[in-house]
């Protein structure tokens, strides 16, 4: 979060400032708040507030009254009940405080990892978190305390270790919720590993569920130790609420004051606890209801800006990038029978995309067409490394400047190839920009992260840049844009943002799936005259995914017709045009020329077969 803040200047104050006047305007998180604040303060000054030391025994002076003294009167050998009861506070929150911390370090990683990647790690730890939670958790705590005494700390441990489970379950089931947003997928494009996106992405999400649950484990925590020691299990030398409830138990009838103090403090505390968890809940869920009404708005708005793009800085030419000639066999990307396929229940594997083969060079824009499930997405998200965990390569392979991603025969995408090679010479410009933004970043921090890790530059100079790039997707007002966060654009400016974080780090590669599909029509016009021209000024090479025969006459030089996974014409968009060879892209054509929705009329009954 501090590096939020020095990223923007503003944004991690502004949503934490936002939650705290939230739980401090709720007469309920500031009645907490008040009570935690005194019991805490009892705790950290105990010494200066307390005048004899907790197990000083005055045997002159046993169940005394209340005097100036003893303010609260002496138990049963003597002690001063206002001094137990302060050095009892910082034994007993920091004992529940020691609970949550081993609870959190064990639930919270754990969580992040079996929910982000799954598979055997995730089973694993399932059976563990199954094995913790079927173990009847009292037996366990006298059973730790049989074994290794009556410590206070040893206890909180083994019960902070109970609790784990707790905060894993919460942990995976938030992340499993966002591990498939596009923004997540986007923020993988753009370069940043995994690392920064479960910490950056992730973490943000898991965040408040977290803190809500620690005010509570920290209830329940005072509330298993105070029972433990009521019981007479807790350790006798050293002050805690709950040995004080015990001793002050033994003499009821005498001096019922002993078990008033430790009562109303435990009570206290357990209560201020759950209030501000519930109060922290309420200010996160009102907090969750503005963000959903600016983003409904927003949606609704009609995004009419006008492009004025600035000129884009000139690229400097990447010497590990060989200058690739169209026509010659060393591509920027060369796709050879591509097969991608989904195994079936029955063993089999149903084929999406079957023996495609194509190229794209450098300075060139290619146009994949054709109607939806054609395949053209999984096409395009096979040259990223994006496809499903479930997708097999069945066949053929794919090359990034003269080397593999994909090797014949190999059944998966090269993460460890891609991940070097995304955002930094591979980037991604999606079809819903609002769902490939990260709602709780600012859009400065998300067009800065990237450049900082993948262009090793600091973040000032990636700041500037990112201005300077915002100013070049001919958003009007950097400034503000940089500042706000996605829910206070309209659609065709965060488009207009993902293609300045597309071009950020200047690859070489860039694939458009759709972008214009989910904008407004107005501003369709003015996104791919965008596209068109940083592409003539940068020289990368594009793949532009779509449905629509008009955008690929508009904008491609070359395309690659699809048809249910198979490639079925390909060629200069010029010749395509004058001569299409294929019935399908005939049909695609005079739909076109009739000017009717393209993808409606062409489904027909054969070309609706699986591919197999
Ligand atoms: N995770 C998956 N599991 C099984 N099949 C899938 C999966 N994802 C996609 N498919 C199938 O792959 C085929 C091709 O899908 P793809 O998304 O590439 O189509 P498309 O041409 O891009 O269509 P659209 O324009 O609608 O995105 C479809 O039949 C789809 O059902």
């Amino acid at each position: 979060m501090s590096q939020l803040v020095e990223l923007t200047g503003q944004t991690g104050v502004v949503v934490r400032s936002h939650v705290i006047h939230k739980v401090l305007r709720n007469p309920m998180g500031l009645i907490a708040l008040a009570i935690l604040g005194v019991l805490v303060t009892m705790a950290v000054l105990a010494d200066v507030l307390a005048p004899f030391d907790e197990n000083f025994a005055d045997i002159a002076s046993t169940l005394a009254a209340p005097d100036a003294n003893h303010l609260l009167g002496t138990d049963s050998v003597g002690r001063d009940v206002w001094s137990r009861l302060a050095f009892g506070a910082r034994t007993t929150l920091l004992s529940a405080l020691l609970c949550a911390a081993v609870a959190i370090g064990i639930g919270l990683p754990a969580g992040l990892v079996a929910g982000y990647y799954g598979g055997k790690f995730d089973g694993i730890a399932g059976w563990f978190v199954n094995i913790l939670m079927s173990l009847p958790g009292i037996i366990v705590l006298l059973t730790v305390r049989a074994a290794f005494g009556p410590s206070v700390w040893i206890s909180m441990i083994a019960f902070g270790i109970l609790l784990s489970p707790g905060y894993f379950r919460l942990t995976r089931t938030s992340v499993q919720s966002v591990r498939n947003e596009l923004y997540v997928d986007a923020a993988r494009v753009a370069g940043l590993s995994d690392r920064s996106i479960i910490s950056r992405h992730i973490f943000s999400v898991v965040r408040a569920p977290i803190i809500i649950q620690t005010a509570m484990v920290c209830g329940v925590a005072i509330s298993v130790q105070s029972g433990l020691e009521f019981l007479g299990l807790g350790d006798p030398t050293v002050a805690t609420w709950g040995v004080m409830l015990s001793e002050g138990f033994k003499n009821v009838y005498l001096t019922p004051t002993l078990l008033l103090w430790p009562a109303v403090a435990i009570g206290l505390a357990v209560g201020a606890l759950v209030l501000l968890g519930n109060a922290v809940r309420d200010a996160l869920e009102d907090g969750e209801k503005i963000k959903q009404r600016k983003r409904k708005a927003a949606a609704s708005a009609s995004a009419t800006e006008r492009t004025t793009p600035a000129p884009a800085k000139v690229r400097q030419a990447r010497g590990a990038v060989a200058a690739v000639e169209s026509g010659t066999e060393h591509h920027l990307v060369k796709v050879t029978n591509l097969g991608v396929g989904y195994p079936q229940a029955d063993g089999s594997i149903k084929k999406v995309v079957d023996d495609v083969s194509f190229h794209v060079d450098r300075g060139e824009i290619l146009g994949i067409v054709g109607e939806s499930g054609s395949g053209k997405s999984q096409t395009a998200f096979s040259i990223l490394g994006l496809l499903p965990g479930t997708a097999r390569i069945v066949a053929g392979s794919i090359q990034f400047d003269g080397n593999y991603t994909v090797a014949p025969g190999e059944e998966k995408v090269s993460q460890e190839r891609l991940t070097k090679l995304r955002g930094k010479r591979i980037s991604y410009i999606p079809q819903e920009p609002m769902s490939n933004l990260d709602p709780a970043f600012t859009i400065g921090y998300q067009l800065v992260t990237p450049m900082v890790r993948v262009l090793g530059i600091s973040k000032a100079e990636a700041t500037k840049r990112a201005m300077k790039l915002l100013s070049d997707v001919g958003i009007a007002n950097p400034e503000r844009t940089f500042q706000a966060y996605p829910h206070e654009v309209s659609g065709g400016m965060a488009q207009r943002v993902l293609i300045a974080g597309a071009i950020s780090c200047e690859p070489d590669l860039i694939i458009a799936d759709e972008p214009t599909t989910a904008l407004d029509v107005t501003v369709q016009a003015d996104v791919l005259d965008l596209i068109r021209d940083l592409q003539r000024r940068l020289n990368v090479g594009v793949i532009l995914v779509t449905h629509n025969f008009g955008v690929v006459s508009d904008l491609c030089d070359r395309v690659v017709v699809m048809q249910n996974g198979r490639l079925v014409e390909e060629g200069p968009v010029r010749t395509i045009l004058r001569e299409p060879k294929d019935p399908y892209t005939q049909m695609l054509l005079s739909s076109m020329l009739e000017g009717k929705e393209p993808m409606t009329m062409l489904v027909s009954a054969p070309a609706k077969e699986a591919v197999k």
